[in-house]
């Protein structure tokens, strides 16, 4: 169990004015869930990311995975951010084979669970490729598989398909889907799209503008729905998804700080 308990965050910013980036936030995430977290640019998002990943301290409060607090960054928790990070002077297997390196692993088996990553992301053929070659997509699905590669508890994913175009990011929604489904990893996931956050996410939390606060939460089971029927379709045009839609996008407007947020 992941669980973050009343975590707050305060940045000094210019002139050492106090910016309160996130204020008393509360979220579980279990075995298996698939929690999305929308807002608007700057609610607050990314800093709760980081703080899961260890990157920044919380001001106030706890996080703790499987009852150990968070400090620091770990093999427990992969990371996946929007731009990609890969080595561009390396392989595409040997990418995602890098963060075993640092682990013990043996080169064979390092290459092995490379390649069967790499196997899971449809990506089998491109193993000897470089990330230049490969398209935007392509190299956040190898992005994707070197984050699995430590076998973490959580995946943590910072908008991971906010640079991709539509049909891209929906090949690659449904691709997070598959891998979602047959590792029972948990994910947390970042978004501004709220149709995005409504297919993906078992749990959704909807957060305010600075600071950033939890102001609405759904439990959903659209993700599911699409595992059993793969069809996202249906999905989009039922009348539960649009109403759902409709009701968090008015959730949003309700402040005009949240204006910027797309659908
Ligand atoms: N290191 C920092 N120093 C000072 N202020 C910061 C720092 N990091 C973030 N902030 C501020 O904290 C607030 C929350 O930022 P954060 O990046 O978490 O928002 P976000 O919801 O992820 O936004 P976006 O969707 O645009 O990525 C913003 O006002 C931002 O300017």
């Amino acid at each position: 169990m992941l669980q973050i308990s009343n975590a707050s965050v305060f940045f000094e910013g210019r002139q050492g004015k106090e910016i309160h980036a996130l204020d008393r936030v509360n979220l579980d995430i279990d075995e298996g869930d698939f929690v999305v977290a929308l807002g608007a640019s700057g609610c607050g998002k990314s800093t709760l990311l980081n703080a899961i990943a260890g990157f920044l301290p919380l001001t106030e409060g706890t996080i703790t995975l499987n009852g150990s607090p968070i400090s620091r960054p770990g093999a427990d928790r992969g990371v996946v951010f929007q731009k990609d990070t890969l080595l561009p002077w390396l392989t595409v297997l040997d990418n995602v084979a890098l963060g075993l390196r640092f682990g013990g692993v043996s080169r064979r088996e390092r290459r092995e669970k490379a390649a069967e990553l790499l196997g899971l992301v449809g990506l089998a053929d491109f193993a000897r490729s470089f990330p230049q070659e490969l398209s935007g997509g392509m190299r956040q699905r190898v992005g994707i598989a070197r984050a699995l590669a430590t076998e973490p508890d959580i995946l943590l994913m910072d908008e991971p398909f906010g640079a991709l175009d539509s049909l891209t990011r929906e090949q690659m929604q449904e691709l997070l889907i598959s891998v979602w489904h047959r590792t029972g990893k948990r994910i947390f996931f970042i978004t501004h799209s709220i149709e995005e956050a409504l297919l993906l996410g078992t749990k959704v939390i909807v957060m305010s503008p600075r600071p950033g606060r939890v102001v609405a939460r759904y439990d959903l089971d659209f993700v599911r729905r699409f595992t059993e029927t793969q069809d996202v379709r249906s999905i989009h045009l039922s009348v539960e998804f649009s109403n759902l839609r409709e009701e968090i996008r008015e959730l949003l407007h309700t402040d005009h700080h949240f204006a910027g947020v797309a659908a």
